[in-house]
């Protein structure tokens, strides 16, 4: 089980204690990762760095941005995530934000504690404070002949949802698998969230079908904004990723993409546009509570499942 205080309690629906701007760049940092960790942290410094040259308030790292998504890698970079002394990326991502006084979702590592392993994102404010820690609920493990993957051979899922309200906004966070489970993103807009961030890393056969799929369905569903950054593609890895960062609009269009090679998407983010969506279809009201009730249900299912599934 894994959770902190600065995730937890999830703020109400009404409440918003920060003042926020809805107007902002978004730059999500679709980068090269290597074997060698701390080449790594410094890539990925330099590209924070470019993206808020280039005017970014909210800056974005992917899944697994340390090392290679390969289960060796995962423990030889692992770090504990409580004190900033304990963990190379923690150090980084804080200092950045606080030098450029941005707001960073600091993508994914893996994070041990207590014993065990998550995939967790942190994310920093303008102080480079930590202000959120999200450790992916829904572990990837699937079975294809020939290219299985079980992620949860390493990792144990996170059994806790994850709203933060940060300078740009109040963000939804997922990782990767997490965004095929609708209800998690409409548990986010239920909780007020304007943005959903997913750091993902998707593989090449999902990723054709599915990525971009999901990352509409799950903005359009919920009239909110959704970014997903990847890593590159590295075709020296054996889990070969997709790439094709994106981020996508509370009606359906993208507002910026990249292809499968490094690169900086950046793309300006306004909530207004939620708000429109929101008046142009009220879908809110067309709820029908009633006959959806195991819709009230959901954080019980979310803390079953992520059981059941650190249990197999
Ligand atoms: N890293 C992941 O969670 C991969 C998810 C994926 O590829 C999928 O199809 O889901």
């Amino acid at each position: 089980m894994e959770s902190t205080a600065a995730s937890k309690p999830s703020p109400a629906k009404s409440e918003c204690l920060l003042p926020r701007i809805s107007q902002f760049k978004i730059a999500l940092c679709q980068l090269l990762v290597t074997t060698d960790k701390d080449i790594n942290l410094d890539r990925a410094r330099n590209m924070l760095e470019e993206a808020a040259n280039k005017g970014a308030k909210l800056l974005v790292l992917p899944e697994m941005w340390v090392c290679p998504y390969s289960h060796e890698h995962f423990t030889k970079c692992a770090e504990e995530l409580d004190k900033e002394e304990s963990s190379q990326a923690f150090h980084m991502l804080s200092k950045v934000a606080s030098s450029r006084k941005i707001t960073i979702v600091g993508g994914s590592i893996p994070e041990r504690k207590n014993g065990r392993m998550y995939n967790t994102c942190c994310v920093f404010g303008p102080d480079g404070k930590l202000k959120a820690k999200h450790s992916k609920m829904h572990l990837f493990d699937y079975y294809e002949p020939g290219a299985s993957f079980k992620e949860s051979d390493s990792f144990t899922a996170g059994d806790t949802p994850t709203v933060v309200d940060t300078d740009v906004g109040r963000i939804g966070i997922g990782i990767c698998h997490d965004i095929r489970f609708p209800e998690l993103a409409m548990l986010y807009r239920e909780k007020g969230a304007d943005l959903i961030v997913y750091p993902g890393a998707f593989n090449m056969s999902t990723g054709k079908m599915l990525w971009e799929l999901e990352t509409k369905a799950r903005a359009i569903d919920n009239q909110v904004f959704v970014a997903v950054c990847s890593p590159c593609r590295d075709s020296a890895g054996s889990y070969t990723i997709w790439g094709h960062s994106m981020i996508v609009a509370p009606s359906g269009e993208t507002k910026g993409r990249t292809e499968h090679e490094e690169n900086i998407v950046i793309a300006d983010v306004d909530y207004a546009e939620n708000r429109l969506q929101r008046e142009l279809f009220p879908k809110l009201n067309q709820h029908m509570e009633d006959l959806f009730k195991f819709l009230d249900t959901e954080q019980l299912k979310f803390a079953n499942y992520a059981k059941s599934c650190s249990a197999s």
